[in-house]
C-alpha cells in the first residue's frame, strides 16, 4: 500500500540533505527531457568517529596519578596536550590578548624566560596531513615577524601578525598549530606554560593520558591498553554482488539462441566467531576494518559470477556486540566456536536470461549487484570467570591467584600493579576446575569511574562468586571492606547480591593478627563467615578456593533450575534483521513537496533499492523503471498530488523531470505504449 504524506516542510528538509544543491540538481528544460542520472552511491556515514589509537603509549604507563588529578581540571589545565595523540580535538580557551606592550616586546625578542600561559591549541594533525593540505597556514605564518624559542624540548618558531603569535610544533610524526594570545599571570609554576630555558612548557608528557573536553574524569587515569584490551570498534561491510550480464546464445545450428547471460555471484558474508585462543579485543587496535569480498559478475551462456569470499572477525570468549553508539545488544557471544552472520552478501543482479519472458523474448537488460550492508560495531569483552577476586588495591588478590592455580600474574608492594584482568585455571581433580579473575584494585569512586574500577566492575558481573580480599595489614580493614562493597553496589545493585566470601589476607604480619579479632567480630555480627588467610605462606588459601567453589556449585545448580537445558542459539538473527529492513517491499514508500524548487521526493527503501540495481547502461531498464513506477503507484499518487509539467522528480539517486504525454503520464518522456505491453519478472 502506498502511503503518501503531504507534509512539506520538514521532512522534506530532511530529504533535501543528502540530494545535491537545487540549483545544480535540475536539469536543463528542453522539448525532450530524459530522465538524469546519479550513480554515486550515498556511504554510510558512522555515527561517531572511530578513536584513534596511537601505539605504545601502555607501556610506557607504569602507575597511576594521584586521586587529586581525577578533579575537574581548571580552565588552565586545558593546556595540556600530548603531541604523540594522532586525534586531539580542538581545544578552546576563554583568553584574553595580550597585556601589555612590555609583554609583547619580550616575545619578540625571544626572552625566553618569559611565560606565556595562552595558548589556542586549535589544530592537531599528522605529519603527513599537514604537510598536504594545510599549506594556507604557512603562507599565513610567514607574513609576519619571526621568533623562535623552545617548547617542551623542541624549537618552535612563532611569527607575530595582528598582536598574535602563531607557531607550529612537530613531534613523533605529529604537528600542532600553536597561537599565544596571552599571558598567564596565575601560573606561577613557569614551566608547563612559559618559554623557559627549554624546558616543557606547552607540552608535557602526562603519564600517557590525552586531555580531552568533556571527557577528562573518564579518560584520565586508564593507561590506552586497558581501554582498548576489552573494548573495541569495528568497521565491517559485506561484500556487493556482481552485476548481471546481457548476453545471447551465438552458436552454429542454434539460430535465434535465445538470451543467455548470468547472474552475478552473491557478496561474501560477515561473520563473528570465538576464537577460544583470544584473550582480549587489542587485535583490533591495529585491524579496524573488515569487507567481505564481491560477488563476480555474471557471463556468457549461462554462467554464474561466483560468490564474494567471506569474512571471520574472531573474538575473544565473552565479547558482547552492538551497534556503534546504541545501547541494545546484537549479539553475546560466549563460548569458542560460536559463530554469528552479522552482514549478509549483497544479492548478485540478474541477468538477461532471467528476464525472458512469453512477452519479451530477447530481453535486453540485466541488473547490477546489489551493495553489501555496512557497519560500524561496538565491541565489549566481559571476562568469562567463574570466580573474580576483587579488593582493595595492594590486597593481595595477585599473590591469591598465583598460589592457587598455575597463573603468575605480577605481584608488587604497591597498588595496581595489575592493570589488565589477569585469568587462572583452579584444578581440584581432573574434571573439577573453576576458572578465577584477578581483577585490579578497587578504590572509592570505582563506580564513577576512578582508578582502574569502571574498565572492570563490568567483568564482575559474569561471575558465579566473588572472592573478597581484604588487607589485614591496612589502618582500618573494616572501613576497606565497607568502601569496596559500596562500591560495588553504587556500580551494580546486582554485584552486591552476589555470593561471596571475605578473606582476610596477611596474617603473617603482626599488625594484621592484632585485628582480626575485631574485624572477625564485625563480619560475624552481620551474618557473614570471613575466613583469614596468608597468601604468601599458603596458609588458609586452601579452605578460601574450596568455600568458593562450593558458593559456584551452588549458583550453578540454581542457574540450571532456573535457565533449563540451553537450547542451540540462532544467532544470525542479525542478518535476518538487515536482510528484512533491505527487502522491504517496493510499494511502500512517501512523497514529500519541496514548492519553492517544485521537486518531489519519493523515498522508500524497496525503492531505494531497486533504482540501485539498475543498469542503466541497458536500453530495456528505462522502461522497466518506467513501469514498476506505474506499477507500485507512484505515477498515480504523483497525480493525486498535484504534479505538473516541468517538476523535478527524484526517486533514490535518481532524478528526472515530470512529461505530460499524449499516451500517458509519466516522470519522463518515455513512450509508454510499449512499455505497458510488456510483462517484467516481478521484483524481489
Ligand atoms: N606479608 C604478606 N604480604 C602479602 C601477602 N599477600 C600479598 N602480600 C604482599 O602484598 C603486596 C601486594 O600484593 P599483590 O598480590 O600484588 O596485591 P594486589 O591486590 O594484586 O594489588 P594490585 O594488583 O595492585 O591491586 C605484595 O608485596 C605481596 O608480596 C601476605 O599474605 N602476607
Ligand atoms: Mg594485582
Amino acid at each position: 500500500m502506498a502511503s503518501i504524506s503531504t507534509s512539506f516542510f520538514s521532512p522534506c528538509a530532511v530529504v533535501r540533505q543528502n540530494l545535491r544543491e537545487p540549483s545544480k540538481r535540475k536539469p536543463p528544460r528542453n522539448p525532450n527531457p530524459k530522465p538524469k542520472l546519479k550513480t554515486q552511491s550515498r556511504r554510510y556515514k558512522s555515527p561517531s568517529e572511530p578513536v584513534a589509537l596511537s601505539a605504545g603509549e601502555a607501556t610506557t604507563y607504569t602507575r597511576l596519578p594521584p586521586k587529586e588529578d581525577f578533579s575537574v581540571p581548571s580552565l588552565s589545565l586545558s593546556y595540556e596536550v600530548k603531541l604523540s595523540e594522532s586525534v586531539i580535538k580542538k581545544v578552546e580557551n576563554e583568553f584574553e590578548g595580550l597585556n601589555s606592550e612590555e609583554e609583547e616586546e619580550s616575545v619578540k625578542n625571544g626572552d625566553l624566560g618569559y611565560k606565556y600561559g595562552k595558548f589556542e591549541i586549535f589544530e592537531v594533525n599528522s605529519e603527513s596531513e599537514y604537510d598536504e593540505g594545510d599549506d594556507d597556514f604557512e603562507e599565513e605564518e610567514a607574513e609576519g615577524e619571526e621568533i623562535s624559542g623552545f617548547m617542551g624540548g623542541k624549537r618552535v618558531n612563532m611569527y607575530e601578525k595582528d598582536g598574535t603569535y602563531k607557531g607550529i610544533v612537530k613531534e613523533h610524526g605529529v604537528s600542532a598549530k600553536l597561537y599565544v594570545v596571552g599571558d598567564d599571570d596565575d601560573d606561577d609554576d613557569g614551566k608547563k606554560f612559559g618559554f623557559d630555558s627549554g624546558e616543557s612548557v606547552g607540552f608535557y608528557d602526562n603519564g600517557g593520558e590525552s586531555f580531552e573536553e568533556g571527557d577528562a574524569i573518564k579518560e584520565k587515569g586508564v593507561p590506552a591498553v586497558m581501554r582498548c584490551f576489552d573494548r573495541a570498534k569495528i568497521y565491517v561491510k559485506a561484500g556487493d554482488g556482481g552485476n548481471g550480464v546481457v548476453a545471447f546464445r551465438r552458436e552454429k545450428y542454434v539460430p535465434m539462441g535465445g538470451p543467455s547471460g548470468g547472474d552475478g555471484g552473491r557478496g561474501g558474508n560477515v561473520y563473528i566467531e570465538v576464537d577460544g585462543s583470544m584473550n582480549s579485543l587489542l587485535p583490533f587496535r591495529n585491524s579496524v576494518h573488515f569487507r567481505a569480498g564481491r560477488g563476480s559478475h555474471g557471463q556468457g551462456r549461462m554462467q554464474s559470477g561466483a560468490k564474494g569470499e567471506d569474512v571471520v572477525v574472531k573474538v575473544a570468549p565473552g565479547t558482547v556486540i552492538r551497534e556503534a553508539g546504541k545501547e541494545e545488544v546484537l549479539l553475546e557471544l560466549l563460548y569458542p566456536g560460536q559463530r554469528g552472520l552479522v552482514l549478509p552478501g549483497g544479492r548478485g543482479g540478474r541477468g538477461n536470461a532471467s528476464f525472458k519472458s512469453g512477452t519479451n523474448k530477447v530481453p535486453r537488460i540485466a541488473e547490477n549487484g546489489e551493495v553489501g550492508p555496512e557497519m560500524w560495531l561496538d565491541l565489549e569483552l566481559k571476562l568469562v570467570a567463574d570466580v573474580g577476586i576483587i579488593g582493595a588495591p595492594n590486597a593481595g588478590k595477585s599473590t591469591l591467584l598465583s598460589v592457587i592455580s598455575a597463573a603468575q600474574p605480577r605481584i608488587e608492594n604497591y597498588p595496581f600493579t595489575t592493570l589488565l584482568p589477569n585469568l587462572g585455571v583452579v584444578s581440584f581433580d581432573y574434571d573439577t576446575t573453576m576458572v578465577v579473575a584477578d581483577l585490579p584494585g578497587l578504590l572509592e569512586g570505582a563506580h564513577r569511574g576512578f582508578g582502574l574500577g569502571h574498565e572492570f566492575l563490568r567483568h564482575t558481573e559474569r561471575c558465579s562468586a566473588l572472592v573478597h580480599v581484604v588487607d589485614g595489614s591496612s589502618t582500618q580493614p573494616e572501613l576497606e571492606f565497607d568502601a569496596v562493597r559500596l562500591e560495588l553496589e553504587l556500580f551494580n545493585p546486582e554485584l552486591a547480591v552476589k555470593p561471596y566470601i571475605v578473606a582476610y589476607n596477611k596474617m603473617d604480619l603482626p599488625d594484621a593478627c592484632e585485628k582480626w579479632p575485631s574485624f572477625k567480630e564485625m563480619l560475624q555480627a552481620r551474618g557473614i563467615q570471613p575466613f583469614c588467610m596468608s597468601a604468601v605462606k599458603k596458609e588458609g588459601t586452601h579452605e578460601v578456593i574450596c568455600s568458593a567453589y562450593e558458593l559456584l556449585q551452588k549458583s550453578r545448580g540454581e542457574k540450571m533450575d532456573f535457565e533449563g537445558p540451553k537450547d542451540l542459539e540462532n544467532l544470525n538473527h542479525v542478518a535476518d534483521l538487515v536482510h528484512k529492513q533491505r527487502s522491504a517491499s517496493i510499494n511502500e514508500f512517501e512523497i514529500f513537496h519541496d514548492s519553492s524548487t517544485n521537486t518531489w521526493h519519493v523515498v522508500g527503501s524497496g525503492l531505494q533499492r531497486f533504482v540501485q540495481m539498475t543498469n542503466w547502461r541497458y536500453v530495456d531498464s528505462e522502461r522497466r523503471f518506467q513501469h514498476v513506477l506505474e506499477a507500485c503507484g507512484v505515477n498515480k499518487s504523483l497525480i493525486n498530488l498535484g504534479v505538473k509539467e516541468g517538476d523535478t522528480v527524484i526517486v533514490g539517486e535518481m532524478e528526472m523531470v515530470w512529461h505530460e504525454s499524449t499516451q500517458g503520464s509519466g516522470p519522463s518522456n518515455v513512450k509508454s505504449g510499449s512499455a505497458t505491453s510488456i510483462k517484467w519478472p516481478q521484483w524481489k
